[in-house]
């Protein structure tokens, strides 16, 4: 493989400062609580309101301002989906069988009761990602869902946010944004309740709370900034795959874009698309800085040399745009959301084609996909037995504690194993 452009060294591995910025924080908030997210809100959400509870009235005043070509682009997004979403929840299942005689297990399916749910706005309002994380959490069958984003402007949220919010089924929304938002999900402040499970993408330091949250509550996954990643060759257009590269790039200074191509005349012809198309898009500020400190353009030998060094880089978004597309679907393992052919765009994935735009950053995506019904679900199991079967493997199960040096564990099983014996009419096979 060789770059045709790299990356500037990577210092993301070093982020002590972050850390240690958001430890302190989470630390102030769990001890001084509303105070300190009073603090945090005024300092980096320039907060001037009072309390953070968005009020019905609020509601219903966007609710009437905003126009029906909105509501209808936006009901149209929500629709994909929530049946996206209802679909992958049919393809879990609850079961209950014998597993040898007389030994029944099962596995239930049980939504969280309460999520907390992120919808970012420091840059660009997500209006996208209130579907994405409250309406699936509802089409999981989650009782109580709160909503918070960041205020525009000081004192509320925007509009558009606030009403997507709305119509996805939150039952409480906050206006409040970033670290100190998490941790008033989690500790529940500011009048909040205390939720099971964050979820929601954000910049760098909600990534890094929701990191050290998690454990005393759960978190969905790690969704920091924004990655695009697009194999191409001869057979694609430079122009789109550029457009493509720099949609994403636009997300902020640190969300990096990455090509692979087997063709260094259209690697070429990609670079130069790009420069061409900064100088006129709007967001050229954004999409410049991360395009020259994170882009990349690699020039691989052959389709498996090309997938296996995207599945190195696991990036969030794969866009494929090649003469084998199905060859790619079947052979790649890592990435969070795939985009196959220049018709679709992460673009529509992220505003509502369908699938849910909060996906696996940073690598993430070797070991988990994205923001799913099943995020909000728990699988769990249970067991019942026959006095007979108890019986049964009473022995072999107090054996294996014995061998643990489990003493107490071995007891356990003996007196079933006593109790169950035949002849016995204590708790005797029915
Ligand atoms: N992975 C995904 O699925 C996915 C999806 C959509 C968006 N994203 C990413 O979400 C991010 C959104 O970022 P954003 O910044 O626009 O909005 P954001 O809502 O994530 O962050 C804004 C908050 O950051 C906090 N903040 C700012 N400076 C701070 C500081 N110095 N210390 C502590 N807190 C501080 C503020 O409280 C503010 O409310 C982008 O990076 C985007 O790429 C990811
Ligand atoms: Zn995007």
């Amino acid at each position: 493989m060789k770059y045709l452009k790299r990356a500037e060294p990577q210092s993301r591995q070093n982020n002590d400062d972050l850390v240690q910025h958001v430890r302190k924080m989470l630390v102030d908030i769990e001890s001084n609580r509303d105070a300190a997210v009073r603090h945090y809100a005024e300092t980096y959400d320039r907060w001037q309101g009072g309390e953070f509870l968005v009020s019905g009235d609020e509601i219903e005043a966007v609710r009437k301002s905003l126009s029906p070509v909105f509501k209808d682009d936006f009901a149209f997004a929500k629709k994909q989906v929530v049946d996206f979403a209802k679909r992958q929840r049919d393809t879990l299942a609850e079961f209950e069988d014998e597993f040898g005689d007389g030994i029944v297990l099962g596995q239930k399916i049980i939504p969280v009761e309460n999520a907390g749910c992120y919808i970012p706005g420091g840059k660009y309002p997500l209006i996208s990602a209130a579907i994405m994380s409250v309406a699936t959490a509802k089409a999981a069958g989650v009782d109580y869902v709160l909503g918070a984003a960041p205020p525009r402007d000081g004192k509320s949220i925007y509009p558009h946010t606030l009403y997507a919010l709305a119509e996805s089924g939150a039952d409480e929304i906050y206006a409040i944004g970033g670290v100190q938002a998490f941790a008033s999900m989690a500790y529940g402040c500011v009048g909040m309740r205390p939720v099971d499970i964050i979820t929601g993408p954000g910049n760098a330091y909600v990534a890094e709370a929701k990191r050290q949250l998690f454990g005393m509550v759960g978190i969905d996954l790690p969704a920091g900034p924004t990655e695009i990643l697009v194999i191409a060759d001869d057979s694609a257009d430079p122009a789109l795959v550029a457009a493509d590269l720099l949609g994403q790039a636009e997300h902020g200074p640190d969300s990096p874009a990455w090509l692979i191509t087997q063709s260094t005349s259209f690697g070429e012809a990609v670079a130069a698309e790009i420069e061409t198309q900064l100088v006129t898009l709007p967001t050229r500020q954004v999409a410049r800085a991360s395009w020259d400190r994170w882009g990349e353009i690699m020039v691989v030998d052959s389709d498996d040399e090309a997938i296996a060094v995207s599945d190195r880089y696991a990036p969030e978004h794969l866009e494929v745009q090649t003469a084998r597309n199905d060859y790619y679907l079947a052979n790649l393992r890592n990435y969070g959301s795939l985009f196959l052919g220049e018709e679709s765009t992460v673009a529509y994935g992220d505003k509502g084609v369908g699938t849910n735009h909060t996906l696996p950053t940073g690598r993430a995506a070797r070991y988990t996909g994205g923001l799913w019904v099943g995020k909000f679900l728990k699988t769990v199991t249970y067991q019942r037995l026959t006095p007979a079967a108890s019986r049964q493997i009473a022995p072999a199960m107090g054996r294996l504690c014995r061998a643990e040096g489990m003493l107490a564990h071995e007891i356990t099983a003996d007196v079933r194993a006593e109790r169950y014996a035949e002849g016995q009419t204590a708790g005797a096979d029915e």
